[in-house]
């Protein structure tokens, strides 16, 4: 930790300009080294372990989690979208463990995470952090519940704290390519222009990681910090929604400014308000669709979507959400909906869905 609060520091004094800038990134790549082995350390992978969090069966088609600072209202949310009883109170860590919560919105079985409160420096395993923040990593949407009243600068303080976690929130991991090699050093294609790599700073960073020979293709702008991301392996990539609530104690005026900026939903949990939205959000964030199955002779079961993930899911994708084995009995299936001219139309595995589509499966016989 010596060693990081070291180079941290240097990392912030030095001066950011093109002469620094191969500086700068060696920086970042031995911080980012020495936070992981801290991390492994402390027993398993920080950059983000999985299976360090709370003992939660994951239930429903999907997985909500509630995060953020003690007593900004997470429990007081739980209860009031699923009817679970969570406690809540006005002093902080009132939730000691993961309390599970399911709700059913346009027939996808939600499930909602109430979380201890975090603090800083969760991360580096102060409270319960590294099991709250473990959990987060296992979530389909992370919803960051923050006091309106407070301080915007919390939402940069958590966002950090999961950064630190290997959580990346409402980003797509970057468009590169790292193929280790056995030997041929590297070899370096930049598609587009890059305004922080080049050459010499890939090279110095992955020697950093002991990587000598290695294909590299940037298809995109990438940072420092996505290589390094893809470097260390093991990030997460998870929607997030920051969730301002106890709205009612603020003025009008200040509701307008906060409700203008991305990903804001704007609620109050103890009076109810504004629910309704954050479960709209929810859903469009989730990325979920909805497929009705039709059997032979009969109307769809419209009570029963098979919820399906992917942006666009297959026939095959919605075979596997099935059972394993049914792709390999598939004949073609017949679709009705938005993804197909005809109603219903003859398609085979690679047909891509939409939400509401109905789907009959044929077998071979
Ligand atoms: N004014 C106002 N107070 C709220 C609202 N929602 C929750 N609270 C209050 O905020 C306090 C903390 O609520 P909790 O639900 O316990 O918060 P928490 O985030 O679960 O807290 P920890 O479990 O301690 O991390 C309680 O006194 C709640 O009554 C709200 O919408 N408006
Ligand atoms: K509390
Ligand atoms: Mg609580």
């Amino acid at each position: 930790m010596a060693k990081i609060n070291e180079l941290e520091a240097e990392y912030n004094r030095t001066q950011k300009n093109k002469a620094t800038m191969k500086h700068l990134c060696l920086l970042k790549a031995k911080i980012a080294k020495l936070r992981r082995e801290v991390l492994d350390g402390g027993k398993s992978g920080g950059g983000g372990g999985a299976g360090e969090g709370f003992d939660v069966n994951k239930s429903g088609d999907t997985r909500v989690g509630l995060v953020g600072f003690p007593s900004v209202g997470k429990s007081t949310l739980l209860t009031k979208l699923t009817g679970t009883f969570s406690e809540a109170a006005s002093y902080e860590f009132t939730t000691l463990t993961a309390i599970p919560g399911t709700l059913t919105y346009r027939g996808a079985k939600i499930q909602v995470l109430d979380l201890p409160g975090i603090i800083e420096g969760a991360k580096d395993g102060k409270g319960r952090g590294r099991q709250v923040m473990g959990t987060a990593r296992t979530c389909n949407v992370i919803l960051m519940v923050l006091d309106a009243m407070k301080p915007a600068t919390h939402k940069k303080l958590i966002e950090h704290e999961l950064e630190g976690f290997g959580i990346r929130l409402n980003k797509k991991p970057p468009n590169m390519v790292l193929r280790k090699k056995e030997k041929g050093g590297l070899n370096f294609q930049a598609m587009v222009e890059q305004s922080e790599l080049d050459y010499d700073t890939v090279f110095q960073i992955l020697k950093e990681y002991k990587i000598h020979n290695a294909d590299v293709t940037l298809r995109e702008d990438v940072s420092v910090d996505a290589l390094i991301d893809v470097i260390e392996g093991n990030r997460v990539y998870i929607p997030c929604l920051y969730v301002l609530n106890k709205i009612d104690q603020l003025t009008i005026e200040e509701l307008t400014i906060i409700d203008q900026l991305p990903h804001n939903v704007l609620i109050s949990a103890h009076h109810g308000w504004n629910l309704d939205e954050l479960l709209e959000k929810v859903w469009e964030y989730c990325n979920m669709i909805r497929i009705y199955t039709k059997p032979k002779g009969r109307l769809p079961d419209y009570d029963a979507p098979v919820i399906l993930h992917s942006e666009n899911p297959s026939i095959e994708d919605f075979c596997n959400r099935l059972h394993k084995s049914i792709l390999k009995e598939l004949k073609y299936a017949n679709v009705w909906g938005l993804s197909v001219k005809h109603q219903p139309q003859k398609v085979g595995k690679e047909h891509l869905l939409m939400d509401e589509d109905i789907v009959q499966l044929v077998k071979r016989i």
